[in-house]
């Protein structure tokens, strides 16, 4: 009987030490000293006082991003008072290391040759008209080359750099940037027609005409067509049908980011953190195996403690998203650290700090869960929850160094 088929069953301490050990020494790059220390350090804990641990522990340690490389988040604009608040003076607010490997593999031709391919590509199926250099310059082919260390094929890498172009694509035309169209107004009528074309629909004869006109006119449908079509040489049903589902997902949490700007009602801190686990990295994220070419089987895919796992490290990576794009985002958008300002009266340095731990906690939450699930998953489980840990450390290093964040470093 498949393992997940069952209800996990409490551990035996020493079964959770050895797995988490096992874990830990398949996580390349992860701050194994750290993760040892919390998760085998001691045989003799119960499994919930290894896993407590992994909650409480916030001490800075010696990896992951330091106080030191969070200057430019803490700054604010240059020449504006700061937002909201006064900051507070300097250390008292000393912000924790991240807790987050760094990237399993740099290879910089791999992921330069992915985003040359994808910029044709852009041009082709016409996003980002007149903005291609742009596009070039925040190098999603990097992205996903760091982010996907499983594989050296370039069009595989391509095939998924597609696909999470096009939704990068549909978050700026519909959703955040009005100068390249977006109006609030607007998006969730044009999300519902996206999602049509992500999931086909079967439109009686008379009217297929005017869809098939549609997509051909509008790029970011055609993105999504034309990328789906790459991926779907690399996808079996299943890993199709939950990509499906992650844009339905997305989908729904974009249209609420949008009705917020449109009334101006601004969510609770809860709310947001809600919303931020819909609109999270979950999109790219869950190609992990696709990428890597093979497959974790819907039956633990969608397993509630497995998708409760990596759903934290897809939220946790995203809110490192919100703390990169601080300061390029509009005055109507929403982001953890400003969630915090407006709801617990945070001043921004405070507001960075908050959601460091935030990130810090759901991380560890994430290498807690997946401790346990590798005692009894499948391997391919084991394999998937590595993956999504590498996935982590190659979009942080990603995000520090793309020019789509920092307008003067390399992309
Ligand atoms: C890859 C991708 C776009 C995933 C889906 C979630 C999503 C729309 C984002 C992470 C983009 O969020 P955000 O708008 O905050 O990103 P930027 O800061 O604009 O890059």
């Amino acid at each position: 009987m498949s393992v997940m088929s069952r209800p996990l069953t409490p551990l035996a301490a020493d079964d959770l030490a050895q797995r988490a050990a096992t874990l830990v020494a398949d996580m390349r790059a992860a701050p194994t000293g750290e993760l040892s220390a919390l998760l085998g350090g001691d045989p003799g804990l119960a499994p919930q006082q290894a896993s407590s641990l992994l909650f409480l522990s916030e001490q800075p340690t010696t990896l992951g991003m330091s106080a030191a490389r969070l200057p430019l988040l803490l700054a604010g604009r240059p020449g504006e008072p700061p937002p909201l608040a006064e900051p507070e003076p300097e250390d008292s607010e000393e912000v924790p290391e991240l807790f987050c490997p760094g990237p399993v593999r740099d290879n910089p031709a791999l992921g330069e040759e992915v985003n040359e391919r994808m910029v044709e590509w852009a041009a082709q199926v016409g996003i980002y008209d007149g903005r291609l250099e742009h596009l070039r310059s925040c190098g999603f082919g990097r992205l996903m080359m760091l982010t996907h260390p499983g594989t050296e094929d370039p069009d595989r890498l391509l095939a998924a750099t597609k696909v999470v172009v096009a939704e990068w694509a549909s978050d700026d035309y519909y959703l955040d940037e009005a100068e390249m169209g977006a109006d609030p107004e607007m998006t969730a009528a044009r999300f519902g027609v996206l999602y049509g074309v992500v999931d086909p629909v079967a439109l009686p004869q008379r009217y297929r005409h005017e869809l098939d006109r549609f997509i051909k006119e509008e790029p970011i449908a055609l993105a999504f067509r034309s990328g789906m079509e790459h991926l779907a040489r690399y996808t079996t049903v299943p890993q199709m049908a939950r990509f499906q589902h992650q844009m339905a997902i997305l989908f729904t949490a974009l249209d609420q980011n949008a009705s917020w700007r449109h009334t101006g009602r601004r969510p609770r801190v809860w709310e947001y953190l809600m919303h931020r686990s819909h609109n999270s990295y979950l999109p790219p994220m869950i190609l992990v195996d696709v990428v890597a070419g093979y497959e974790l089987p819907a039956q633990e895919f969608f397993h509630p403690q497995v998708r409760r796992a990596y759903s934290m490290a897809g939220t946790a990576a995203v809110l490192l998203n919100d703390l990169h794009s601080m300061d390029k985002e509009a005055d109507d958008d929403i982001s953890l650290p400003i969630a915090l300002m407006e709801e617990e009266g945070c001043s921004r340095q405070q507001a960075v700090k908050r959601t460091v731990e935030i990130h810090n906690e759901l991380m560890r939450g994430f290498v807690a869960e997946a401790a346990a699930l590798s005692l009894t998953g499948s391997p391919m489980l084991h394999r998937f929850l590595a993956d999504t840990w590498a996935w982590c450390g190659g979009s942080r290093e990603w995000h520090a160094t793309s020019r789509r964040y920092h307008a003067t470093t390399a992309a």
